[in-house]
């Protein structure tokens, strides 16, 4: 890997009850940098009995951390925050190696992540209870709120850094202890945070790392009566599995699953603000973000205009290549079955009738990268109309008026992201209201904010994450009722 201002930031550890540790077995994880193939060090594997240790620390940590008052938590999360950004470079450096997209959109994800740990050290003090008039005049109703207890978030290798702080600092912001399973392609960000949160003093045990095997450890984690919250981000499947086991001990759950994310362009739209939006909702981190964009719905009138339009930004913006080179801005995709996957959509939609306007083969530098594809002419009969691509491949599917699109937009088991452009201020209300999605993009095709509750409907999870919403997610309810005799 490319030198570290502080190299103390590679941790090849796992991190239980403030101890930097190996797996009991010595078992490794061999982390891939999928720009080059090559090595970029090993994690421990973990399984069942060092996942049951972290969450005996976890719960041993409780109520220590649970009992400082909410300033004094926001203090640590402020300050965790703050070293955050201060090592930015070397955290987007580690994350660029293990996940591949290029330093820069590393570097915002740093950001991105550290903003998360800001909004829930500063929403720590606005957890809020209420009073509500009783039914007899000697009583008194008081509703409070506190911490779920321990939580098992597992988090998914496309934003190694920053679905680790939306979960995590929302649960410690509320008093949870956390043990967090990163992905195995991305655990060198997740350690890396660990150290920074133990210099901002977050006491041991209250935020502990387990990497290793995914399956062993979820069912650790959903087995335990001692973890009252499981936090996912990842797909409908295992989320599927996951909410299962959650059921053995009615543990509380949060999933943010797979999407299908239209993005629909209405002729009365800006067409240069469009293809603006397009770029950004599409080629996030070469398409592999559960808000990008999936399915292009364009109306028939305006569809040729677009589609050349999208064809010369593609073409002029996009270049693809190792994310550590200077202006890169897709990196590659994270394995060769993501390759695999693209390159089937592809084909499947040219063998459907979708007409090829750019790319539609991986890209000739080899190995993970996919060249930036461009197609028109989809239609539903096409795999791209249903199953998330995770890749750069731009599907557009002409419709005719307005309840054509709904009807097409809404045609899936998914409900994640949405997004939409039109300047006619009646149709923004009526299409933002019939859209079956947790979130809706309007003129704009970046929705991410630390401030806006983010989550899906249908087969795309429970809860939100962020917003004052993410922080409810980590609270129970308990009403007292005070009898003044
Ligand atoms: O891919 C999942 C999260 C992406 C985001 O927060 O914008």
């Amino acid at each position: 890997m490319q030198a570290l201002k502080e190299t103390q930031l590679y941790c090849p550890f796992a991190y239980i009850d403030g101890s930097w540790v190996a797996a009991d077995s010595g078992e490794q994880i061999d982390v891939l940098n999928p720009a080059t193939g090559e090595s970029m060090g090993n994690v421990p594997r973990l399984g069942r009995v060092e996942t049951e240790r972290a969450i005996a620390a976890a719960d041993a940590a409780l109520p220590a951390w649970k009992g400082l008052t909410a300033q004094e938590r926001a203090d640590i999360l402020m300050k965790w925050h703050d070293l955050m950004l201060e090592h930015q470079d070397d955290l987007a450096m580690i994350m660029t190696h293990e996940q591949g997209k290029p330093l820069k959109e590393a570097a915002g994800e740093i950001a991105y992540a550290a903003s998360f740990l800001r909004w829930f050290a500063e929403e720590a003090r606005r957890i809020y209870g209420e009073t509500v008039p009783a039914a007899k005049p000697s009583q008194r109703i008081v509703v409070t709120k506190q911490p779920v207890g321990v939580v098992g978030a597992i988090t998914p290798w496309n934003f190694p850094a920053a679905m680790i702080t939306r979960k995590a600092g929302a649960a410690l912001a509320a008093g949870c202890t956390v043990v967090v399973k990163p992905a195995s392609q991305t655990p060198f960000s997740a350690t890396a945070l660990a150290l920074l949160a133990e210099r901002a003093g977050v006491p041991r045990g209250v935020f502990n790392v387990v990497p290793g095997r995914a399956a062993e450890i979820a069912a650790t984690l959903t087995e335990s009566p001692l973890v009252r919250k499981i936090t996912f981000t990842g797909s409908t499947e295992v989320g599927r599995q996951l909410m299962a086991q959650a059921s053995q001990h009615i543990q509380k759950i949060s999933l943010e699953l797979g999407g299908n994310a239209p993005f629909i362009v209405f002729e009365d739209a800006d067409l240069d603000a469009a293809v603006e939006g397009a770029m950004a909702a599409k080629f996030r981190n070469a398409g592999q973000t559960c808000v990008c964009t999936n399915r292009f719905l364009v109306q028939s009138s305006v569809v040729n205009a677009f589609c050349e339009k999208f064809a010369v930004a593609m073409n002029s913006e996009l270049k693809v290549g190792n994310g550590t080179e200077a202006g890169i801005n897709i990196g590659p995709l994270i394995d060769d079955s993501a390759v695999a996957k693209v390159s089937e959509h592809v084909h499947d939609a040219v063998d459907h009738g979708a007409e090829l306007l750019l790319g539609g083969h991986p890209h000739p530098l080899g190995g993970n990268f996919f060249t930036p594809t461009l197609v028109s002419f989809a239609t539903s009969s096409m795999k791209v109309a249903h199953e998330e691509t995770f890749g750069p491949l731009a599907a557009v599917f002409p419709f005719d008026d307005e309840e054509d699109a709904i009807a097409m937009a809404n045609d899936t088991e998914y409900g994640l992201a949405s997004y939409f452009y039109s300047r006619d201020l009646g149709r923004v209300w009526r299409v933002a209201d019939a859209l079956e999605y947790g979130m809706v993009g309007i003129n704009t095709g970046l929705i991410s904010n630390a401030a806006a509750p983010f989550g899906g409907v249908k087969a795309s999870g429970l809860g939100r994450e962020g917003g004052h919403q993410g922080l409810e997610e980590f609270l129970e309810t308990k009403y007292l009722c005070i009898d003044l005799g």
